[in-house]
């Protein structure tokens, strides 16, 4: 196995459930997971400063390769001096491959073996990405993680379909692992698919760790399946991943869903949902959810969240809140943003504790209640 320049540490196992506490290692700095990474498509956490991210506890963002390829191009931020430099970011950054973008940005696809045509979702404009496009383009970005190319199909295609798509996307991560021009300093994650079914998840998981990847993603999931689902797959998939690397399942995500993945063996994840609501005012708060530019909080003189003390909550009412948003002022956003980034890294703070403590099932029992997840 060689080093490579992305490692995990496995501190301590949950006594009572498949929880985990560890440290993931990259070229920028050291992390504690389970953690949270804040998503910044356009090599920015929208609306939101690295000096504010670091604040908050962010330890790796995200970026993508398919925005960033689109616009400005991969050549402008190398020559920048990479996502890092281009972004004033110092800490962890890690791009998906762009599969999953031309999946769901642009209908008008083709896949083939060498690759996916598809049209530019900006100006329509024909396009080709293929698994040594998508990694060569990474290394000009320059992120400390990156994604193998793959195939995230749709939840309910056919059990032919996805082994087709398996054993393509298998393929890809081989061809990928070629093309990675810098191995000593950029850790390459392999991503398991399969859909929901459990041989192929096997198949997919069998032949990803035959190659030697920094870290292991678990896509497919988080497109539209109920939880129960998305659960039962990780049952059986994360035992299938090596004990000593990290484990990231792509595109989550909720509150519930971080708590119910950290319990099955998941150490990284990311989501959009913490800044994508807070641009409609919908904040994340112990109390549950709380769409702060309803009329029943244009009197309401209190915090967001009682119990939070990120900035935003410290210093502003939900009356203010309302009144931003309701006037679409940028300001609105920003702290609305802020709160939800904070919320949810805290959320894994709790998260880690309860892991050295033994007790996440307590904690996690204490707030469902608390979020209201067990109301009817
Ligand atoms: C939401 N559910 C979900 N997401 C998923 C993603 C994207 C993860 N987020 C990266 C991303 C995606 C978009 C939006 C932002 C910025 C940038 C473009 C990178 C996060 C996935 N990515 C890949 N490569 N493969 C998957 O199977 C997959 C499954 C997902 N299921
Ligand atoms: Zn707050």
């Amino acid at each position: 196995m060689s080093n490579h320049p992305v490692t995990y540490q496995l501190e301590k196992k949950e006594k009572h459930t498949g929880a985990r506490l560890g440290t993931i290692t990259t070229p920028h700095g050291t992390f504690e997971t389970p953690m949270f990474m804040p998503v910044g498509t356009l090599a920015t956490v929208k609306t939101i400063a690295p000096e504010e991210l670091e604040e908050m506890g962010a330890g790796i963002i995200l970026s993508n390769t398919y925005h960033l390829w689109l616009r400005p191009g991969a050549d402008i931020v190398e020559e920048a001096g990479g996502l890092h430099k281009f972004m004033n970011w110092d800490k962890g950054i890690l791009t998906d491959s762009g599969g999953f973008q031309v999946f769901s940005l642009s209908d008008l696809r083709d896949i083939k073996e060498e690759g996916v045509h598809f049209r530019s979702h900006l100006d329509g404009s024909k396009l080709f990405l293929s698994p040594e496009k998508a990694i060569n383009v990474q290394n000009q970005l320059g992120p400390d993680i990156m994604m193998s190319f793959d195939e995230c199909p749709p939840y309910d295609e056919s059990y032919d379909y996805v082994k087709k798509s398996v054993e393509r996307t298998s393929r890809w991560a081989e061809r990928g692992l070629e093309a990675h021009k810098n191995p000593d300093t950029q850790g390459l994650f392999g991503i398991v698919q399969g859909a929901g079914f459990e041989d192929l998840r096997r198949q997919s998981a069998k032949d990803l760790t035959s190659m030697d990847f920094a870290g292991y993603s678990i896509g497919g999931l988080s497109v539209g399946e109920p939880k129960s689902e998305m659960y039962r797959v990780l049952d059986f998939t994360t035992p299938l991943l090596p004990e000593n690397k990290p484990r990231y399942l792509m595109g989550v995500g909720t509150p519930d869903a971080l708590i119910e993945g950290v319990m099955r063996g998941v150490d990284m994840f990311d989501c959009v949902l913490p800044t994508r609501i807070a641009r409609n005012g919908t904040t994340m708060t112990s109390q549950g959810r709380l769409v702060v530019k309803n009329a029943a909080y244009a009197r309401d003189y209190r915090p967001l969240d009682e119990k939070c003390d990120c900035y935003t909550c410290r210093n502003y009412s939900r009356a203010y809140l309302r009144h931003l948003i309701k006037s679409n002022e940028t300001f609105g956003l920003r702290l609305t943003s802020y709160h939800n980034l904070y919320f949810l890294l805290n959320l894994m703070k709790d998260v880690r504790q309860a892991i050295r403590e033994d007790n996440l099932l307590e904690f996690k029992e204490r707030f469902f209640e608390e979020y209201g997840y067990n109301k009817p």
